[in-house]
């Protein structure tokens, strides 16, 4: 392909992107996979760069753009070098017209940007936005830390997890034997954070509310060695499926799984009301801590959205608070830096159960707030996440 060629091909994705986006479509990177699966004429170099394209034009837009054109000029703002390859040339984008729609620069859309005003100052938004590492977090039912080393000298050592493992990003590591083997999971460190904060140790019961597809599931099973009850529990049926090969690669026998149905959560648990020593709930959010990984998804959110999150967290943690024993703690994680999220639905937890307490020791990483702590890509290097602990007495 061309140079223009590349800006054409970017062009017609972002204008993909930005349907999707406002229609509840496909994410950026599948919609990229598909375009590329019938045109096998762009070789790897090709992709790279139209990727390239595409991320940079979606990172700089905060407000979801006209149109793949208009975000593409936005991105030639600062890379003056690609409006010469608006030239108009047989495969490439036609002319820059006077006044044509262009992308405005900015970190997200106004109404998020004044809600994260709250929790974070301009560099900590701006951090959201930055390329994201490739994490992984060693497999202790398989392996340690050094051996996985030994076989992947590329690696860094994680500064915060103690089995986190940090590689550049785009590393082909599910193309490896350390990989297939089970040796490693692709997981961000404040992932594994979070499931450390669980405190989970053979013999006990542990309950992954919002297990999905079980990625701190497997993190807790490793805690656990093999020893004790893990319950992993979702209300969706597809992510919940893909736990079990996972479990399988990773030599985590035993856990098991409950499908709940929305609305009658509680019934489907009852014989565990009182016998969790801890209960994670990795509560479903808005993501906005998750920008580094999926960019556009800021211009997916809007305010309607973000009310229903905020109801599905109080319902979950309700829905929590009595599988625990005395004594139990219950974890409260959600992948977003909105305090409406995070630090509030913990204030108002504590006012409905007085009872219980916040413990101030929890992650050896982020910042105070509220009952609980924040963790940022500026500050800690991971993807952004609010998490807070809970006993019950
Ligand atoms: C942030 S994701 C979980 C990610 C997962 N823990 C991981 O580490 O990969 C939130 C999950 O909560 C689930 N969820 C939503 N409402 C729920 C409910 N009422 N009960 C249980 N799970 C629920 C969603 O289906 C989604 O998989």
């Amino acid at each position: 392909m061309t140079p223009a060629a590349r800006v054409q091909a970017a062009i017609e994705l972002l204008d993909q992107v930005v349907a999707a986006s406002r229609e509840g479509g496909a994410a950026a990177d599948t919609l990229i996979a598909r375009y590329f699966k019938t045109r096998r004429y762009a070789g790897s170099k090709d992709r790279r760069a139209v990727r390239d394209l595409i991320y940079g034009a979606i990172r700089r837009a905060g407000e979801r753009p006209a149109s793949g054109r208009a975000a593409l000029l936005g991105l030639a703002k600062d890379r003056p070098e690609l409006i010469d390859l608006f030239d108009g040339s047989a495969h490439g984008p036609t002319p820059v017209l006077p006044d044509e729609p262009v992308a405005e620069a900015g970190v997200a859309p106004a109404w998020l940007v004044e809600r994260l005003s709250a929790a974070l100052d301009g560099a900590e938004q701006a951090a959201l936005l930055d390329r994201a590492p490739l994490d992984l977090r060693v497999n202790r039912l398989k392996a340690t830390r050094a051996m996985v080393r030994e076989r992947l000298p590329e690696a860094r050592l994680g500064t915060l997890s103690e089995d986190a493992l940090r590689l550049p990003e785009g590393f082909p590591i599910e193309t490896s034997a350390l990989w297939a083997e089970g040796l490693v999971e692709i997981q961000d460190e404040g992932s594994q954070l979070i499931a450390a904060a669980c405190h989970a140790a053979p013999g006990m019961t542990a309950i992954d509310l919002c297990a999905g597809a079980g990625g701190k599931t497997l993190a807790l099973a490793a805690e656990m060695g093999g020893e004790g009850r893990l319950i992993a529990c979702d209300v969706d049926r597809a992510r919940l499926a893909r736990l079990g090969p996972r479990a399988e690669r990773a030599g985590a026998g035993g856990i098991e799984t409950r499908l709940l149905d929305p609305g009658r959560e509680a019934g489907a648990l009852a014989d565990l009301e009182g016998k969790a020593d801890v209960v994670l709930v990795d509560a479903p959010c808005s993501g906005t801590g998750t920008w580094r990984r999926n960019p556009e998804a800021r211009w997916r959110l809007t305010p309607a959205r973000l009310d229903r999150l905020k109801a599905m967290q109080r319902q979950v943690l309700a829905i929590a608070a009595p599988l625990v024993r005395p004594g139990g703690r219950l974890v409260y994680a959600v992948c977003s830096l909105l305090d409406e999220e995070g630090r509030d639905q913990i204030d108002a937890f504590l006012a409905a159960y007085p009872e219980w307490r916040a413990e101030a020791e929890l992650v050896a990483a982020g910042r105070a707030r509220g009952a609980g702590r924040l963790l940022t890509p500026v500050r800690d290097g991971t993807d952004g996440f609010f998490v807070a602990s809970l006993k019950r007495p």
